[in-house]
Order: structure tokens, then C-alpha cells, then sequence
């Protein structure tokens, strides 16, 4: 990438290797980078670090935009990620290379000498005795490290990424822009969405042709088009503009809607496979209204992957409003941008059209409080720099109500439950979804949710974080979630061992800002304690929930125990009792001891063994089972079912050309087919 040091700047070296003249200290030479240069330059900060996490991060930045544009057009979400993995020899007709054998061996990085090859293969021999040894004497065999073979770093692998979705697509003309210029993109409104910061799908096709060389190709259409249109692009690094090779609009017979992105980079699916289909598993989880098909296609039959996400409602979340500016939020470069922008002609409306939580006598009020400088009707593009700090002094120090979350569009209950229910099959189950709170005059919600038990859960906390309903894989120990999960929840309190129950925990944070960490948007850091706050309450309240399902479980438990001690002696009393009753029976009928009036009627029923043994073990079993019932009813009526949370059902004909009926609550919908 860097041009520094050519060879004209190289000092002038005699034979015997000293300069001519003595060394004079190279001048710093003023260069400019574009945006495109400097993320190339530094791509492991846009989660680029290295093949493996460049494939993860591609897909990643692809889905996330398929998902954006199709709930920006309130459509259910149709995505197909397939990723193709390209041998070296097609690669190279790719790209129209011929292949050559090696000629020089010892020339290549992985060249191995016959004696160094015997030594390892003697070393992974070894190994793998010893391994066999240790299973054989039923010894923890450490699982094996892979054989390592004698690859070397030139034996890269090219993978063709492509992704389709039924989104909004793109305008014909705004496309090379969007895919060839670094930070240019729809979405730096204020608003909730996954993307950001405009760099993604160029990332990805910088890294296409940092290791491939090969173009990124779009194919989109919007509703309505009777044409798809097509580009062929790559980027100008160093001009940051995009360099097309081929724009078209072609024939949309199917009437077609959505984009499809392509791009060939090399990837690692061996060591990211795990986190890639881990990704897509979360992404289902949050997102159970798309319907997502992934694919691995490899000329290695038993590598390849076809998983299916299948949606699971058709109840998606309403499409993220967008909203203004909070005056607690604004700083002075924002303030006058928004002057520049604005078409407002006063001062008094732009204080009142710009801004949230800013109504017209709010407006006069603060206008008042500016100084005899300023009136209502002054006009807003004359302020001058000073009256604008003012502004600003002022948005800084007044009360101004927080803003509404009205605009955010979190997850929602029900869609979490299913997703966790779907995920974990747990025993048990708690979701709970926060009012806003408010971060840098930004609103956001958090929802969290927590379960007990589950499938391939393992023992202790399994934490799952979601932003903007991206999941969250990367930087786990350092995010605001984990830490709180970790140290800052008291499980016992809810009687919850930490260590031995197997616990699920679900975040999941919606705002018009997301405060990550870095442009790779991997974690939420642990330093905003209005975000750290609402995190452990939400997860607090969860608690609560479970653990009275826990008290009620752990009651039915000992109630089931108490009944199984108290029969386990009813034959050993019953038979005691009935040795007694015979003795006396006998004393009785002997006269050698009288008993009177209702005694003697049970004595005499004893000796005509109208009362036997299992008369009594009938009566004492009928009773055990009696006081057991009572119990039941008495706790059920003081803590049990009057006290369950209720939810009102409601009914709902998703659209009059079904035939089917819908009941909604947050926790379910049952659908009923005519
Ligand atoms: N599948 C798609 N359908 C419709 N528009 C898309 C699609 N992919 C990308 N775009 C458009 O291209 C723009 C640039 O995408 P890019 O991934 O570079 O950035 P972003 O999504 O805006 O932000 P971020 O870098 O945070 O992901 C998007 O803002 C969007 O308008």
C-alpha cells in the first residue's frame, strides 16, 4: 500500500556497501490518505484482522445489510448466503492465471527436508500413541491438535461470497457509489438500523481486491422496475471512487425485488466455520420473522453445509422511525450543519422543527433566556458564530424532557421468547423488555431474557448479546453484558447456582446509537453506566420472574418428597397399629381388659376382621393423599395460579385473504386454520 521509500529516495551506496556522502535525515514529505487507503491500511479495525474473521465479517456486513433493506419496506426477510469455496486451479483460470508446477522446491515456505519430515511425523506418532494410551486406561484425553501437516502461509483459500435477499434494492444510478466509495451509505440518519458508518460492503470489496484482485458484482431492483440493474466495480484506493467495469440495466421478467452481492475473497472456513454458523444460528434467534437458507459449496462432497433458518412468525417488529436531533446532544459543528441544512426561515422554528422535545413556547422560553441579542423572528441563517455558541452554552445547562423511545423498534417479547425457545429448548424461561433510558441525549431499550436448562447449554452463564438486533460474537470478556452477567448480579439471591445450572442470558439493546467499540461493532463497552444500569435491571427482572418458578418447582418438589416419605411408612404404622388393635381385641373378648361404647365397636369390628390391616393401610393412604390435595389448593390459591402474569389475547386477521385466524399475546400466537 505505502509508496515510502522507492528507490530514488534510496542514499547512493558504493561497492563496498557505504554511502558517498553522509546520511542527512529523511525529510517528512505532507500526504494525504482518502478513507479508502486508510481502512485498507487498518482494516482489523473494521473486523478485517485476518482471512478467517475477513470471511466472517463479509457475510456479516452482507446479511446485515440484506436485513436492513428488506424491513425498511416492512417486507418479511428472504436471505441466501452461499458460500462457494474456489479451488486453486479454477481461482487461477478465475483470473486467467496458468497453473505451474514447482520447480524449485526448497524455494517455497512449506518445503519440508526428508529429515525434519521424519522427525514430525515420528513427534505426531508419538502423540497419538500416547493419546490412545491415556483413552485406553480411561484417563481425559485432551482433544487432539490438528496434525499439522506441512502447510505453509502460501496456500491461501478464495471463497465466492454471495448473498441475495427480497430487500428494497437500489436506485440504477447511486449504486457504484454505494458499493465503491468509502463512507458513503443511506442510513447515517438518526434512526435504528444495523448499519452505521457507510464502510461494510466496501470493506468487503477492499478486501476482494487486496487478496483476490477480482470486482465486486451487484444485481438490484426496486419494486416496480422492469429492469435489474447490474454493476461490475471495483474501487479506486487511492482516490477513493468507484472504477466500474460494467453498469447495465437487463430484463426483469420475474418482477424481481432485492439485491444480490457477490464478491471472491480469500477466507479461512475451516477455522471461522463454527463462528459463522454460530452467527447465523444467533441472527435466527433475534430475527425469527426472516427466513434464511445458508449454503457451503465445496468440490469436497462432505464438506458442504445447507441449513435452513425457516421463520418462525410472521409478527415483525415495526420499521425504526426517524427522528431529530436531541438539543442535550447536538455539539457546535452539528448545530450549524443543521443551520446550513435546514429550510426553516427563524430562529423560533428551527428551534422548534429541529430538535426533539422542543415545542413553541419551550422554544420563546430558551430564545428569552439567549439574550437581547436574540428574538423569535430572527432569521436563522444570520446567527453568527458567537450567537451559535450561545446556543449551544445554553442546550448544554437547560432541563430538557428525554426523548421518547417511540422511534426505536426493539426485538419485542414475544419474537425474543420464541427465539430462545427455539435456540436452547430450556426448562424454564423469563423475558422481560425495559421502558427507554437515555445515553448522550440518545434513547434506548434494553430487553433481556434468561433460561434455565436447555440443549447443548453448558453449565454456568451462556451469554448472548444482541445491538440493533445484530448478534454480538467477538470481545465477549471486555462487553458491557457479560461483565454485568458476571459480577454484578447476585444468582444465589434468586436461588440460581452460577456455576452448575445452565444459564442462558440474552441481551438485546436497540438505539439510534449504539455506542460499540471500534467500526467493527463487536462489543458494547463496560464504561456507560446509564446503559450498564438498565442492563442489570433487565436482567434482574428476569430474575425475579424465574425465581418464582423456581420456589414453585422447588415446593412441588418437597411436597412430592414429603408424600413419598409419609406413604413409604404407611405399611410398617398400618401394621403396628393393627398388632395393637388385635392385642386389645383379644383383652376385650377375653374381658381381661373391658373397653367401652365406640372403642368397643372398633374391637368388635377387629375381631370379626371387619377391619383388617388394609382396611387401616386403605384409610391411611386416602389420607396422606388428602392432606397432599389440601396443601396443593392452599398454595395454589395463596401464591399459584391467581397470581400467574395474564395477558390479554386479542385477534387478528393478518390480511382478509387468509384463511386463517391469529390469537396474539406477547408470549404466543396460536394460529387457527379454517
Ligand atoms: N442488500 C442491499 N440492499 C439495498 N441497499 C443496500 C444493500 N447493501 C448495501 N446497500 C446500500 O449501500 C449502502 C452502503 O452499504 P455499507 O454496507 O457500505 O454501509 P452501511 O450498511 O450504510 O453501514 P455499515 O458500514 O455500518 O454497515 C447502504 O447504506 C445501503 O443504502
Amino acid at each position: 500500500m505505502d509508496t515510502e521509500g522507492g528507490s530514488s529516495e534510496s542514499p547512493i551506496e558504493t561497492k563496498k556497501g557505504k554511502s558517498k556522502t553522509p546520511k542527512k535525515a529523511k525529510e517528512s514529505v505532507l500526504k494525504q490518505k482518502s478513507p479508502a487507503e486508510f481502512f485498507a491500511e487498518n482494516k482489523n479495525i473494521a473486523g478485517f484482522d485476518n482471512p478467517g474473521k475477513s470471511l466472517y465479517t463479509t457475510v456479516r456486513e452482507l446479511v446485515e445489510n440484506s436485513l436492513d433493506s428488506a424491513e425498511s419496506i416492512s417486507e418479511l426477510p428472504i436471505i441466501e448466503v452461499t458460500i462457494e469455496e474456489i479451488g486453486k486451479s479454477k481461482f487461477n483460470s478465475m483470473i486467467g492465471l496458468v497453473d505451474r508446477e514447482r520447480v524449485d522446491e526448497a524455494l517455497y515456505d512449506d518445503f519440508e527436508t526428508v529429515k525434519a519430515r521424519e522427525k514430525r511425523l515420528a513427534k505426531e506418532a508419538r502423540d497419538q500413541e500416547n493419546q490412545a494410551k491415556n483413552a485406553a486406561l480411561g484417563k481425559k484425553v485432551k482433544e487432539p491438535a490438528p496434525l499439522k501437516g506441512i502447510k505453509g502461509r502460501g496456500e491461501a483459500s478464495f471463497f465466492r461470497v454471495t448473498c441475495k435477499d427480497n430487500g428494497k434494492g437500489m436506485a440504477h444510478d447511486d449504486i457504484p457509489n454505494m458499493f465503491g466509495r468509502v463512507l458513503s451509505g443511506t442510513k447515517y440518519g438518526l434512526k435504528q438500523t444495523r448499519g452505521k458508518f457507510g464502510l461494510g460492503a466496501k470493506m468487503a470489496l477492499i478486501w476482494s481486491k487486496m487478496s483476490t484482485g477480482l470486482p465486486i458484482e451487484i444485481s438490484s431492483s426496486m419494486r416496480g422496475q422492469n429492469y435489474v440493474s447490474f454493476c461490475r466495480l471495483d474501487i479506486d484506493i487511492h482516490r477513493n471512487i468507484p472504477h466500474i467495469h460494467l453498469h447495465e440495466k437487463r430484463d426483469n421478467k420475474e418482477r424481481w425485488h432485492g439485491a444480490e452481492i457477490q464478491v471472491v475473497i480469500e477466507g479461512n472456513w475451516t477455522t471461522y466455520r463454527s463462528k459463522i454458523l454460530h452467527y447465523m444460528r444467533q441472527m435466527a434467534v433475534i430475527t425469527p420473522y426472516a427466513q434464511f437458507l445458508f449454503k457451503f459449496v465445496s468440490d469436497v462432497a462432505d464438506k458442504n453445509v445447507t441449513i435452513r433458518f425457516a421463520r418462525r412468525t410472521d409478527v415483525m417488529p415495526p420499521v425504526p422511525i426517524e427522528t431529530k436531533h436531541h438539543p442535550s446532544a447536538v455539539d457546535l459543528l452539528l448545530i450549524k450543519r443543521l443551520i446550513t441544512e435546514t429550510s426553516k426561515q427563524t430562529l423560533l422554528q428551527f428551534l422548534q422543527h429541529e430538535f426533539v422535545n422542543i415545542g413553541k413556547s419551550f422554544a420563546e422560553r430558551l430564545i428569552g433566556e439567549m439574550g437581547p441579542d436574540f428574538s423569535p423572528k430572527m432569521a436563522v441563517k444570520s446567527l453568527t458564530s458567537q450567537q451559535i455558541v450561545r446556543i449551544h452554552q445554553l442546550f448544554r445547562q437547560a432541563k430538557f424532557d428525554d426523548p421518547s423511545g417511540d422511534c426505536l423498534s426493539p426485538a419485542g417479547e414475544y419474537n425474543l421468547r420464541l427465539g430462545i425457545i427455539k435456540e436452547l429448548h430450556p426448562d424454564m424461561v423469563a423475558t422481560y423488555s425495559g421502558s427507554p433510558h437515555v445515553f448522550e441525549g440518545h434513547p434506548f431499550i434494553v430487553e433481556a431474557g434468561l433460561s434455565l436448562g436447555g440443549k447443548d447449554v453448558k453449565q454456568g452463564l451462556n451469554i448472548f448479546r444482541f445491538a440493533n438486533r445484530i448478534p454480538l460474537l467477538f470481545e465477549q470478556g471486555a462487553d458491557v453484558v457479560t461483565r454485568t452477567a458476571l459480577k454484578r448480579i447476585n444468582w444465589n439471591n434468586y436461588k440460581i447456582n452460577q456455576t452448575q445450572d445452565k444459564i442462558g442470558v440474552f441481551v438485546s439493546i436497540v438505539s439510534t446509537k449504539i455506542p460499540f467499540k471500534g467500526t467493527g461493532k463487536e462489543y458494547i463497552g463496560d464504561d456507560i453506566s446509564e446503559i450498564a444500569s438498565a442492563v442489570k435491571s433487565s436482567i434482574q427482572q428476569c430474575c425475579v420472574q424465574l425465581k418464582s418458578k423456581i420456589m414453585k418447582k422447588i415446593q412441588a418438589r418437597e411436597q412430592q418428597e414429603r408424600k413419598r416419605n409419609l406413604s413409604k411408612y404407611i405399611p410398617d404404622a398400618t401394621g403396628a397399629i393393627y398388632d395393637v388393635l388385635r392385642e386389645m381385641a383379644q383383652q376385650h373378648a377375653s374381658k381381661k381388659k373391658r373397653y367401652e361404647g365406640e372403642d368397643a365397636e372398633i374391637l368388635k369390628q377387629v375381631s370379626a376382621r371387619l377391619i383388617t390391616k388394609q382396611t387401616l393401610h386403605d384409610k391411611l393412604a386416602k389420607h396422606v393423599e388428602q392432606v397432599d390435595y389440601e396443601m396443593a389448593l392452599d398454595y395454589a390459591t395463596q401464591s399459584g395460579v391467581s397470581e400467574e402474569p395474564r395477558e390479554p389475547i386479542y385477534i387478528q386477521a393478518l390480511d382478509s385473504a387468509h384463511d386463517f385466524i391469529d390469537f396474539c399475546s406477547p408470549v404466543c400466537v396460536l394460529r387457527l386454520f379454517q
